[in-house]
């Protein structure tokens, strides 16, 4: 059997963007030249209050002009409803965002993705910032932030997420990560809001909580030829192929697609369920048309992007799940040109809801439900076209991932606050082992693209 060039670990990887470092490879705080000079937390700090890092500032105390840069280069507010520069940052993340070594996989992002990722309600145009070449007008950096309502430990904290950061392969390690960094807080700033929330599978000073992807391959076969799923030692492929077999049909009764007038039942139950989570982003009615119900990604009254499902049991909603697509496109394989990846994003279920998280009983209860949803969940991706469906250790998810044959990658997704000092959220994974630690789940529960 030859060596496979890639495996779902090397899928995993490159979606968490980033490896893990060991302790020992891990910089010291000094190291970080730049990072050490913002209001971020140390490794070693002791938090002792949860809250700002940085003393309060005004709007008005922040400079209105941007940061320098190199005279040959410019900022520029992307116009995401213009084609032309929803191309430009199309190109520009396709070629540079994903870290394949022999680029063969790059993200398939298409308009209705970008709609649905970067212009949520509140979006402000002057917050997808880009870099261009003054004499070409090429768009060689990119970085955006979008407003969110996060809340920790019921404490809620008007921030941004920060995403997409990303600078053409020609112009790295010229530090210019940090003067994109720094313009994007002045620009947040100047709008009055002082925390971000941003995840990297880097390590960087210091996660508030770490997860682990995990992947559930639902089309063994796709990819196995297109070399991410190597085949163990002693198995046929038609082992694998029926190992991971998905039944064709849904088996939860009431399952049905959402549509727009689920929204207020959705919101309600989304609420009561995040409570149970330490970090989590609240939505208003106009966040959940648009994260769940798909907002202007939605062509032809259906989101292109987020499919959410919810059950109905005599006329009551019960439980909701979603998950986003987000494509890779696969170069030079006689086979496949293209990978369907679905990823989990959020879902609730009164099942056990009313009872303490970790009550005995209300934890079998939902988990057994949790695992007919999300079971479902995969019957739906199969049908959509999806090869693989990751998840985080994120939410409640590890009460249904053994059991539905989601395996443990080796990327890991840090998460980390600016200008904000938490004590430490778990996430999903024993800190030690770094294996899925099923008692006592995550207290993470927001979920970012
Ligand atoms: C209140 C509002 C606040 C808003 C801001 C909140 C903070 C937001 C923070 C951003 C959240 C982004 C969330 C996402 O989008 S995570 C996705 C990041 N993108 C990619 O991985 C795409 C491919 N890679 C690239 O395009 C480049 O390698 C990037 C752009 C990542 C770095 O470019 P380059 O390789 O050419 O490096 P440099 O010489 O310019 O700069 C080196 C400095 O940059 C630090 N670095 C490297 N990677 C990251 C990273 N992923 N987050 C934060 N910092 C990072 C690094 O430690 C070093 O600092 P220090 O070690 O010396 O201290």
């Amino acid at each position: 059997m030859s060596e496979p060039k890639k495996s779902l670990e090397d899928l995993l990887r490159m979606l968490a963007m980033g490896h893990q470092l060991t302790e020992s490879q891990q910089k010291d705080m000094t190291d970080y030249k730049f990072w050490k000079t913002q209001p971020v937390p140390n490794f070693t700090d002791k938090i002792e209050t949860e809250g700002p890092i940085e003393r309060a500032k005004r709007p008005e105390d922040i400079p209105s002009q941007p940061f320098p840069l190199l005279s040959d280069f410019e900022w520029v507010d992307m116009d995401l409803t213009s084609q032309e520069d929803l191309t430009a940052v199309h190109e520009l993340l396709y070629e540079n965002y994903v870290e394949d070594q022999d680029a063969t996989f790059r993200f398939n992002y298409s308009t209705e993705f970008f709609n649905w990722a970067l212009k949520p309600p509140g979006w402000k145009k002057e917050w997808h910032v880009g870099v261009r070449v003054k004499a070409t007008g090429r768009l060689v950096a990119f970085i955006s932030a979008v407003p969110i309502t996060l809340e920790l430990r019921t404490r809620a904290i008007p921030s941004v997420e920060i995403n997409f950061l990303c600078i053409h392969k020609k112009l790295r390690t010229k530090r210019l990560a940090p003067v994109l960094i720094k313009e994007i807080t002045r620009r947040v700033n100047r709008h009055d809001i002082w925390q971000a929330l941003y995840t990297a599978g880097i390590v960087l000073p210091a996660p508030v909580a770490t997860c682990r992807y995990t992947h559930r391959p639902i089309n063994w076969a796709t990819l196995h030829d297109v070399k991410f799923s190597h085949l163990p030692p002693n198995k046929t492929k038609a082992q694998m192929v029926a190992h991971y077999a998905v039944p064709l049909t849904t088996s939860t009764v009431g399952l049905r697609r959402a549509v727009p007038a689920d929204a207020p039942a959705i919101h309600a139950l989304f609420d009561r369920y995040q409570a149970h989570f330490d970090l989590i982003q609240t939505f208003t009615r106009a966040e959940v048309d648009h994260w769940l119900m798909g907002g202007e990604s939605t062509v032809d009254g259906a989101s292109k992007v987020v499919h959410t499902y919810v059950v109905e049991t005599e006329g009551k909603i019960t439980d909701f799940f979603s998950f986003y697509l987000l494509p890779f496109t696969v170069l030079g394989n006689p086979q496949h040109d293209q990978l369907g990846v679905a990823y989990l994003f959020y879902y609730a279920s009164d099942t056990g809801l009313d009872a303490d998280r970790f009550d005995a009983h209300a934890t079998a209860a939902l988990a057994t439900r949790l695992t007919a949803l999300m079971g479902d969940a995969l019957v739906i991706a199969q049908q959509l076209g999806v090869d693989v469906f990751n998840a985080l250790t994120s939410q409640d998810n590890n009460l249904f991932m053994n059991e539905l044959k989601f395996g443990a990658g080796d990327g890991y997704l840090n998460f980390y606050l600016f200008n904000y000092k938490s004590f430490p959220i778990t996430g999903g994974i024993n800190p030690q082992t770094k294996e899925i630690d099923v008692a006592a789940r995550s207290g993470v529960g927001v979920v970012m693209l």
